[in-house]
């Protein structure tokens, strides 16, 4: 379906549009623009196909995954307050993060969607939003009864005992400012199968004749057509073969939150003075590019328990808790995930020993604080590029203490029955660390990331200077080019961002297809 144009640009492959990243987001805008049969996509992943790849597949192999042959495999700068060794994990295959991830499945919370457009993002309350729900064709549903393990219907009889918050059936039944309970999954629970963006959108679309797939191909420069628009992209495939593509309508980047500012970088778009230092040649003046670095920064409490554990389970992390430390408040200001494994890969750098049977909970910080930023450290693009997090470094401490307190509560939670029963011993940081500043010490130097990246390209108000695109994701300054994935962000919701990232880009398809909003019921 592509067509070679013959004018000034060259003898590009064109297409309606040009999809970087045949991720989360990517999967969706390429479902939705191909709806019309007359609208020619074209999608550029760097990873491989996941059909048919029981590793992706099955929901329960994705901690077999981390780090393996589909992770890009990205790492921390020195974090003086917090660990550096943290692998942060992005996938390399159809479905992005989606394929790789637990498919943790929340609803933002309106408060989170109120915030974005206090943010100047206007158009992006949950009125308008939320309903795009009603679109997800992923199959999301609470933790099936058969995958419910014992210990973890236990730990959410314990949370409720312990700190009196509400059993919740289905978090995304309605708004929550707290409560303990099975998560909701995007999964088919016969045969433990992912409901990924690539299995619901692209799966069943993939031999359309106005889509084409473009697989192991790699995007490394964004460069203007002879109007000046920022359509073409210039990609590199998996046999070293070099080509550019353009879009005739728009090019659409979804390469995550880490990949979407590189790339731009790379092109020259970004803070211009830090590009000329690299050799690059500026070409856009976005000095937002890759700032509001955001994250959900956790720790982890260990314990031993006193055998192996029923094998009941989703993916081994299947229930959890939410906790508004602050009375009254609206919306939670603490998380954990019960893990039903021992999850040891910090615990054990620093001296702790691994249990061969074990659980474990992991005080999270929901809207942490502390903001990072990314740059580049070459103008190679095969070059990683740095990712400083700044993790527990905002003045008023408020994620140091999250996790000082959570680390507690958490003690809390397992001193009390049922739980109590399962276990035989605090592993790590063990019972004789007990002050804050003990806590604070452990918890911050084994904390780990839930590979929650967002904000890098944030979107704001026009007249927001330091937003990188507008409302309706456009990059600043330029023409023919939109950003669509967790890089938009301007604030991190409260909950685990995949959905957020769907309803984005349910939201992005519509902006391009000019509709207004969601047609409640459609699918
Ligand atoms: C291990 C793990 C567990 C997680 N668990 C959960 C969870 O349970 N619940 C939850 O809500 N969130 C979870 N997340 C986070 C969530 O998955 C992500 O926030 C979300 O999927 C990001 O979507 P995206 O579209 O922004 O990027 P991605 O899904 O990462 O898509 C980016 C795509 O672009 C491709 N790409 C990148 N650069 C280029 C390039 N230059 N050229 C071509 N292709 C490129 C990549 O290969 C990838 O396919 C987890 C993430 C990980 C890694």
């Amino acid at each position: 379906m592509a067509q070679r144009s013959g004018s000034g640009d060259r003898a590009d492959e064109t297409y309606d549009y040009v999809i970087v990243g045949g991720g989360t987001a990517g999967c969706v805008l390429a479902d939705r623009l191909t709806e019309d049969p007359d609208v020619r996509v074209c999608v550029v992943e760097g990873g491989p196909s996941d059909v048919g790849d029981e590793r992706v597949l099955k929901l329960r192999n994705w901690i077999n995954l981390l780090g393996g042959e589909l992770d890009y495999g990205y790492t921390t700068t020195e974090q003086p307050r917090g660990n550096s060794h943290i692998l942060h994990s992005r996938a390399r295959v159809l479905g992005g993060c989606s394929s790789h991830n637990t498919l943790i499945s929340f609803l933002p919370l309106p408060q989170d969607l109120d915030e974005w457009v206090e943010r100047g993002c206007e158009g992006w309350g949950p009125e308008t939003v939320l309903p795009y729900r009603a679109r997800l064709k992923n199959e999301i549903a609470p933790v099936a009864e058969q995958d419910r393990n014992p210990i973890a219907r236990d730990f959410v009889t314990a949370a409720r005992r312990a700190l009196g918050v509400p059993l919740v059936e289905d978090f995304n039944a309605r708004p929550f400012a707290e409560g303990v309970g099975f998560f909701s999954l995007a999964y088919h629970p016969e045969g433990n199968l992912r409901s990924s963006a690539s299995v619901a959108y692209l799966h069943p679309v993939m031999d359309r004749p106005n889509l084409t797939l473009k697989l192991e191909t790699w995007a490394y420069r964004v460069e203007a057509d002879d109007a000046g628009a920022l359509t073409r992209v210039r990609v590199r495939g998996k046999d070293g073969t070099e080509s550019a593509l353009r879009a005739e309508r728009e090019l659409l980047l979804c390469a995550g939150a880490v990949d979407t500012p590189r790339l731009l970088m790379l092109s020259g778009i970004g803070p211009a003075d830090e590009l000329r230092r690299l050799g690059i040649e500026p070409v856009l003046d976005l000095p937002g590019v890759g700032e509001n670095l955001l994250d959900h920064p956790e720790s982890v409490i260990v314990w031993e328990t006193g055998g192996p554990l029923p094998p009941q389970s989703a993916m081994d992390s299947d229930a959890g808790l939410f906790l508004r430390r602050e009375a009254g408040a609206d919306r939670p200001d603490l998380m954990f995930h019960f893990y039903q494994v021992p999850f040891t890969v910090n615990t054990e750098r620093l001296g702790y020993p691994a249990p061969e049977h074990g659980v474990c909970m992991t005080p999270n910080v929901p809207r942490a604080r502390s903001v990072g930023r990314m740059w580049l450290t070459s103008a190679d693009p095969t070059a990683h590029p740095a990712l400083d997090f700044r993790y527990f470094t905002d003045p008023e401490g408020h994620d140091e203490r999250t996790i000082v307190e959570g680390l507690k509560i958490a003690r809390e939670v397992a001193a009390a029955d049922p739980l109590r029963g399962w276990l035989r011993r605090e592993v790590a940081p063990g019972p004789s660390v007990v002050s804050d500043a003990d806590l604070s010490e452990y918890g911050r130097r084994a904390a780990h990331t839930v590979y929650h990246p967002a904000g890098t390209c944030r979107m704001g108000a026009a007249d927001d200077a330091a937003a990188v695109v507008d409302p309706e994701l456009r990059l600043r300054g330029a023409d023919g080019l939109r950003v669509v994935d967790a890089s938009v962000f301007p604030t991190m919701p409260t909950i685990n961002p995949m959905v957020t990232v769907l309803l984005v880009a349910e939201r992005a398809a519509d902006l391009l297809r000019g509709r207004a909003g969601a047609v409640r019921g459609e699918r």
